[in-house]
């Protein structure tokens, strides 16, 4: 079999348009000019994370939003980040609060930053990546506010694919708390609390720790790999016909690779995303998405 590519790419230009039209009729509805605005914030100079960031500002543009940029130094402290958000928190002009993770390793005098401390101040109005307790709260207990952007991306995907997982057995290879964890959460609850047809399923969370690994990913009907590890979802670890998501955006020399090895996956999958050009693109075009409903909740 050779699998059917999931155009990541196309379907969040899809939604960066529509999004760009909600923009420009909520003006319109309400009367008033309405620009949402976006801050990500950069500390330091890791190079991969400022491809994100430009990437973001560019999309925001595109779509009538403000996109701003806080670069701090690595060498900031703990105290100058969370002044920042502070100061990010109280400012009206301010609807979107992007903290760019990780945080440097070697910054605030080789202790680190406390990146939950971080997370946690930010305004839950404000809080696009749906990183902060209050929102991960209601998420859980199936009334989102926000939705976290690359597992609502994914969900994005699958319903405009007409992929259902209704009863079917997904496995969830990673357990962050940015992707692993929420995505488990949101394919597994009844239809419509996160938006989308796209519920149901029967979800496995697979790891490091998991015995059988490969075992365990064969039985998936859609395997969805968030691990960071270059290529580890081999072809024999995948149910001929799956549908296989990629999460992993890894850098091997000047490539760039996912966390599932592609060719020999196209072999066995029905369908597969593609990186670059599957998940990614959906994360950004989700966080402009939210960042308009940020910017509507703070007008009412
Ligand atoms: N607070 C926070 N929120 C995030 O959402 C967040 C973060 N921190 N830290 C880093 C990761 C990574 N991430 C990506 C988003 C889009 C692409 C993307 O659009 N990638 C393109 C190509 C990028 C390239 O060419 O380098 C693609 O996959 O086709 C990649 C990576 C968001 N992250």
């Amino acid at each position: 079999m050779t699998a059917k590519l999931l155009d990541g790419k196309r379907i969040a230009a899809e939604i960066r348009e529509e999004v760009a039209q909600d923009v420009k009729a909520t003006a319109v509805s309400t009367g008033q000019p309405f620009r949402p605005c976006l801050v990500a914030v950069l500390v330091g100079e890791d190079p991969a994370s400022k491809v994100y960031v430009r990437n973001k500002q560019r999309a925001c543009e595109k779509a009538g939003i403000e996109g701003r940029t806080h670069r701090l130094p690595a060498e900031s402290t703990q105290k100058d980040l969370m002044d920042l958000v502070a100061q990010l928190n109280e400012d009206p002009s301010v609807n979107g609060i992007l903290v760019q993770l990780p945080l440097p390793k070697n910054g605030n005098a080789g202790a680190g930053f406390n990146e939950r401390a971080v997370l946690d101040a930010i305004d839950p109005l404000k809080d696009v990546d749906c990183f902060s307790p209050v929102n991960v709260g209601l998420l859980m207990q199936g009334r989102p506010r926000f939705l976290p952007c690359t597992p609502h991306g994914i969900i994005q995907l699958l319903h405009r694919e007409n992929i259902s997982v209704a009863g079917k057995n997904v496995v969830v290879v990673g357990r962050s708390d940015i992707v692993g964890k929420p995505m488990a959460m949101m394919l597994a609850q009844r239809d419509g609390s996160c938006g989308r047809d796209v519920a149901n399923a029967t979800v496995t969370i697979a790891h490091s720790r998991t015995d059988d690994l490969a075992g365990v990913c064969r039985t998936a009907d859609c395997l969805i790999a968030a691990v960071g590890v270059p290529e580890m979802v081999k072809g024999n670890m995948i149910k001929p016909g799956a549908v296989v998501i990629d999460v992993g955006i890894n850098r091997v020399g000047d490539r760039l690779v996912g966390d599932v090895a592609f060719d020999e996956a196209s072999e066995v999958a029905s369908a597969i995303t593609p990186v670059p050009g599957g998940v990614g693109p959906l994360t950004i075009a989700m966080l402009l998405h939210n960042t308009v409903m940020a910017a509507k909740l703070q007008s009412e």
